[in-house]
């Protein structure tokens, strides 16, 4: 097949011979290494054709449709065995061991400027298969430059032997990025490893420098150590590729310093001419500003998004819950939960597996304690049905251990059925199998973030659910950070809306829920109430009336944790936040940490909203100021009220059932304070 092609050294000695154009770096590499393999003239041969009618030199970004695309040719992976452009042995375990038979999108779009060695920024939705896109024109181009390598078993990396490096922005998703590549690497004799932040760096230099090297996958922090210590033995001078995939996480404040100063420790232009590959599903207008010096002149900027099209799946339907306070956001998740859980269940579509996002680890750590405790719970579905104990929480976050992260991606990656608590460290490129939902708990800080973690589910074709559990303190911010996204308002949580202050009477399946909540709130440590309290507050402080939001949050610490009083803040933390003097706020000194005699000086009564808004959205008193005493519950240092004493009804299978939300009633457990 790669023999019938080697008659096309002519069209290759036209692209030389025009100064207009740009040479492929097939071709480029030739000038200067009159010993390139035939196999690469041949493969460089064929791909000429498709690059005629583009190949025009331009300093600028060729933004239009690649030619790919206008030329209709490549839409299968047989057609890149066929014409030559990528091994058999590459292509086989494509078709053969994963199954895959069409290519998509952003794979057909990409394939000859990246084959080619053009630089290439792409931009495809979530789950389209843009791993792929990168891997196969990096694998073929190392095969190009050592045809040898594409025999299975025979390898001869050094490691020093480094031709491509993949960089993503987590451990993870590093992770599985090597796993694709050494599944598609299986029948040939490269080499891929790993170099990713954790608890193994030894064992990855030991592979590193037993096994050799040829495609690196690595996080930038790791990376740059790996490179900077010359003892490693691991460097990279005949690098030909970088890949930066996730590109604007990549590019944005917290990792792009780490990625020049790898840049630098990198082949320079004048030594060796390096191909830059960027793929993201979102490249905001910023970043193609950096990309423009990063990149070499006429690079592609391949976009399979239409500016005028959301950015994500149509078949992921989104919706937005407001609940009434901060306190019913978890009773909503937990009703949403137990509610499709059950639905899925009963109507044997695919089992309910969903991600719930927060914005912070605390909040992971504090949800996990909390609903793990519910595991083998009975709940009572909508229409009186029980499910008891199908419910698996997991959680996950960048402060476990790297053993913890690793056991939990696993653990939900393999899961029929599960409920993955996690923060942002599995919202890119994470891809999970038959994820059903998506949850987000509050806003996310940016557009981006919520586009990529919608992306967990409705992935390579499939079904999945978007929604965000905000709080009515969110209302105004929602269409100014998520503009132009097609979420649409959902009323059907009834947690989300009870008035967790009140007694009141509640269907039974929402009273199961409640009630289970405030019992697992019992164990849950005061520090972690804590913590959460301080994180929740700081993901807040794009709200101006913080007023509001401290009693938003004491209202929640109340009715929803059962709290006595309103968690400890720091006086130093306090006043950083731009929170001094404002009512509510328990403040501690750094004594030793027990509360000073002052703690509870700024709890003030209850007030009109200072700073005007929308009076009917934010919270206008404190829920522990004197005054709501008489409504007032949680474990306090007096007997522990019960904020939500069950004090009557129903019965069994009832439909409804009265409940009372920080009533004194009887039931009362000894309380504690911070
Ligand atoms: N041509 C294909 N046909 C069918 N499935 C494919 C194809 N290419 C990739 N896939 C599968 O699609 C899923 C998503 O692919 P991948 O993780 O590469 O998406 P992505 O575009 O990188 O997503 P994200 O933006 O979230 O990083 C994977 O399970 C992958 O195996």
């Amino acid at each position: 097949m790669f023999g019938a092609l080697r008659r096309c050294p002519a069209s290759l000695a036209r692209a030389t011979s025009t100064s207009a154009l740009r040479m492929p770096r097939a071709v480029r590499a030739t000038a200067k290494q009159p010993a390139l393999s035939k196999d690469a003239f041949a493969i460089t041969g064929v791909r000429q054709a498709l690059r005629w009618q583009h190949a025009a030199a331009s300093t600028q970004a060729q933004v239009a449709d690649p030619p790919s695309q206008e030329a209709g040719v490549i839409t299968r992976f047989s057609q890149l065995k066929d014409k030559g452009l990528i091994h058999p042995n590459v292509i086989n375990t494509i078709t053969k061991r994963f199954g895959f038979d069409e290519m998509t999108d952003v794979q057909s779009k990409t394939i000859n400027e990246a084959l080619a060695g053009d630089d290439v920024i792409a931009q495809a939705k979530t789950g389209t298969g843009k791993t792929l896109a990168f891997l196969l024109p990096i694998l073929q181009n190392v095969l190009n430059e050592d045809p040898s390598l594409a025999r299975k078993g025979f390898s001869k990396a050094a490691p020093d032997d480094i031709r491509a490096i993949i960089i993503s922005p987590t451990r993870e998703l590093a992770e599985q990025i090597a796993f694709e590549a050494r599944k598609l690497v299986s029948n040939t004799g490269l080499v891929v490893q790993t170099a990713v932040g954790g608890t193994q760096k030894r064992l990855h230099l030991q592979n590193i420098r037993r096994e050799g090297c040829h495609i690196l996958v690595a996080t930038p922090g790791r990376l740059r150590d790996v490179l900077e210590d010359s003892y490693t033995g691991i460097s990279a001078p005949k690098l030909t590729t970088l890949v930066l995939d996730e590109a604007d996480r990549l590019m944005d404040h917290g990792f792009w310093p780490e990625i020049m100063t790898i840049q630098r420790m990198l082949p320079q232009p004048e030594e060796k001419e390096k191909q830059t590959l960027m793929f993201s599903a979102t490249i905001p207008p910023e970043v193609v500003d950096m990309v423009r010096s990063t990149m070499r002149p006429g690079f592609h900027f391949i976009k399979c998004v239409r500016d005028d099209e959301a950015p994500t799946h149509e078949r992921v339907p989104q919706k937005v819950v407001f609940a009434r306070g901060f306190e019913n956001r978890m009773p909503a998740l937990l009703e949403l939960c137990v509610r499709e859980y059950g639905r899925r269940k009963q109507s044997g579509e695919k089992p309910f597996k969903a991600i719930v996002y927060f914005n912070s680890t605390a909040e992971v750590n504090l949800a996990y304690r909390t609903l793990n405790l519910l595991e083998s719970r009975t709940f009572r579905g909508p229409t009186q049905t029980t499910y008891s104990g199908p419910l698996r929480f997991i959680p996950l976050h960048g402060k476990m251990s790297q053993q913890e992260r690793t056991r939990s991606t696993r653990t939900f990656k393999m899961a029929d059925s599960a409920v993955l608590l996690s923060s942002d460290v599995s919202a890119r490129g994470m891809d999970f199998p038959d994820v059903t939902h998506v949850v987000q708990m509050s806003l996310p800080h940016q557009r981006e973030t919520y586009v990529h973690r919608i992306g967990r589910t409705g992935r390579a074709g499939k079904e999945g659910e978007g929604w965000l559990i905000a709080s009515e303190l969110e209302r105004q911010e929602l269409p100014r950070r998520l503009r132009d996204l097609p979420i649409e308002h959902d009323g059907s949580l009834v947690s989300a809306s009870v008035d967790m202050t009140k007694e009141q009477q509640l269907p039974m399946s929402v009273a199961s829920i409640l009630t289970n909540l405030a019992e697992a709130h019992r164990s849950v440590p005061l520090g972690q109430f804590s913590d959460a309290y301080h994180a929740h507050l700081g993901s807040f402080q794009w709200l101006n009336n913080k007023q509001s939001l401290i009693y938003s949050m004491n209202a929640m610490a109340k009715y929803g944790w059962g709290c006595s009083e309103p968690p400890p803040l720091g006086r130093v933390l306090v006043e950083k936040m731009g929170l001094a003097g404002l009512r509510g706020i328990n403040v501690r000194e750094y004594n030793g940490g027990s509360r000073s005699a002052n703690a509870r000086l700024n709890m003030g009564p209850r007030i009109s909203d200072p700073f005007g808004g929308d009076r009917s959205t934010y919270n206008q008193r404190d829920p522990f100021s004197s005054d709501h005493s008489t409504r007032g519950g949680g474990r306090d240092s007096h007997g522990g009220r019960d904020p939500f004493g069950r004090h009557s009804g129903g019965g069994r299978g009832a439909s409804v059932q009265s409940y009372s939300f920080g009533s004194n009633k009887s039931n009362r457990r000894p309380g504690r304070e911070f």
